[in-house]
């Protein structure tokens, strides 16, 4: 234990941790002079703008090094550098930073130092969230601030990628609540046609369009007395937006083409695993909206963030898969784990999921192998140029993959071709690609970070 973090363990098993802001002082290189401060349990150092602390330093990694801050200090971790994180002339894999220890990362020298100001970070005692399973602290941070909110009526907002399981936490704040035994309605803003949204989430009367020959009950009409799930918020149309405001705060819907108003007593949850509040910036959602589904907003880390979640899920799957297939008795050696913690898991929980159900089945022995990991790591230029969807969707029905899996990599491989192609036309020219994109300069920079490509990668 620390002496400059306690944690205190709570009459509910839960354990609240005290711990020190810090910040972190770039002493030399380009960025001598900057200095970040650290609040959170987490702050990641490297070359790519995606990191809390980016350092301008070509000996740097696109991910160097990251501190996480956790019961026992402040650890100093390197991401499998190519040039390593140094202290007083070691290289260190981990190490615990004390008041004024200072470390280089390339050419650039940083120094750790403790502020006064104090942060209280709650977490729950428990591995799991209805079904939703994690020991690391990031999501047993998630489990408490969940543990609170399920049983009251707030809307919440789940923002994580894709498959990090956004619809499991909604499923799980249903199940936790007091209308547990009510309807859990799901409504996927992306996959219903434009013109039909607004009946489907409202209702429709009789007459009210062609084709309607009956009236329809809406999604918020089912949902009565239960919770009722936004799947997708971000692909709303702008245009139902203020009625879905509407229907938030006075509680009350109008099926389309009616003229009476409906009472519903409904609780919302909504996903997206785009950034919204950059939707916000670029005027593709309203504003009112986003702050009426922003008061409790769960924001779910990437795989990649949380290692320490991996062995529990791998066994949890391992399991679940020998049910599903029938092969039991099928293990995984500690050196195949290690492997899956580095993997990059760009499809997150799902894709790992998937793996380990691929390896159960595939497997001649009785331990899973990493050979069976054909990830949807980025790909390669001629893959992603080269490859039509035919083929594309022929090699995903070949791997049995699910369908939100299969889409989630068609579109990643698009988007990679894509903005590649577009940097190469405007050499690199961020602002003139967002205008012939037409979307905003933010939006460019956000999606190069979310699909890991910087310039120079591009351009070569
Ligand atoms: N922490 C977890 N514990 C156990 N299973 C999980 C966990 N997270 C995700 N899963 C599983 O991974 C799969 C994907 O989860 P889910 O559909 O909830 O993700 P999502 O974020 O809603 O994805 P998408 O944005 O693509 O809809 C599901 O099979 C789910 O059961």
């Amino acid at each position: 234990m620390s002496d400059i973090t306690r944690t205190i363990l709570l009459d509910d098993g839960d354990e609240k941790l005290e711990l020190r802001k810090y910040s972190i002082r770039v002493n030399s290189g380009a960025n001598a002079g900057l200095t970040q401060v650290g609040a959170g349990r987490r702050l990641e150092i490297g070359s790519s703008p995606e990191n809390g602390l980016c350092l301008d330093d070509p000996l740097v990694s696109r991910f160097h090094a990251e501190i996480e801050v956790g019961p026992r200090g402040y650890l100093l971790r390197d991401r499998e550098s190519k040039n390593g994180t140094w202290v007083h002339g070691l290289q260190v894999g981990s190490v615990f930073l004390e008041d004024g220890t200072v470390f280089k990362l390339g050419d650039t020298e940083c120094e750790f130092k403790l502020e006064n100001e104090a942060v209280e970070v709650r977490f729950s005692g428990k591995n799991k969230f209805g079904k939703m399973l994690g020991k690391s602290l990031a999501m047993r941070e998630i489990f408490a601030l969940l543990e609170r909110v399920a049983p009251t009526d707030a809307t919440v907002l789940i923002e994580g990628e894709s498959g990090t399981g956004k619809e499991l936490v909604a499923e799980g704040i249903h199940a936790s609540s007091p209308r547990a035994k009510g309807p859990f309605i799901v409504v996927d803003c992306s996959a219903i046609a434009r013109d039909i949204i607004e009946s489907e989430l409202f209702g429709h009367v009789k007459g009210a369009f062609t084709g309607a020959s009956g009236s329809r009950k809406g999604a918020f009409e089912a949902a009565n007395g239960g919770t009722l799930f936004l799947d997708e918020l971000g692909e709303l149309p702008i245009d139902l937006q203020p009625k879905l405001l509407r229907a938030l705060e006075k509680r009350e819907v109008k099926p389309v083409g009616g003229n009476e108003t409906l009472k519903t007593n409904v609780r919302i949850v909504a996903a997206t695993n785009r950034n919204l509040l950059q939707e916000v910036k670029d005027g593709n959602f309203r504003e009112d909206l986003y702050y009426r589904f922003a008061v409790i907003k769960v924001e779910l880390p990437p795989l990649r963030e949380r290692p320490d979640d991996i062995p529990m899920l791998v066994e949890a799957f391992l399991e679940q898969a020998a049910q599903l297939t029938g092969r039991t008795g099928v293990d995984i050696a500690y050196k195949t784990m290690e492997k899956l913690k580095r993997h990059r898991w760009p499809g997150n929980v799902r894709e790992l999921k998937n793996f380990v159900e691929r390896a159960v089945l595939l497997t001649q022995g009785d331990q899973i192998e990493t050979k069976f990991l054909n990830s949807q790591e980025i790909p390669t230029e001629e893959t992603s140029v080269d490859m039509g969807s035919d083929s594309m969707a022929k090699t995903a029905l070949d791997e049995n993959l699910p369908f939100k899996d299969a889409k989630s990599r068609m579109i990643e491989e698009f988007e990679v071709a894509y903005w590649r192609g577009l940097l190469e036309r405007t050499d690199g020219n961020i602002s003139k690609a967002a205008r012939i994109a037409g979307v905003h300069r933010k939006s460019v920079e956000y999606i190069l970070k979310k699909l890991d490509l910087t310039r120079e990668d591009l351009l070569g």
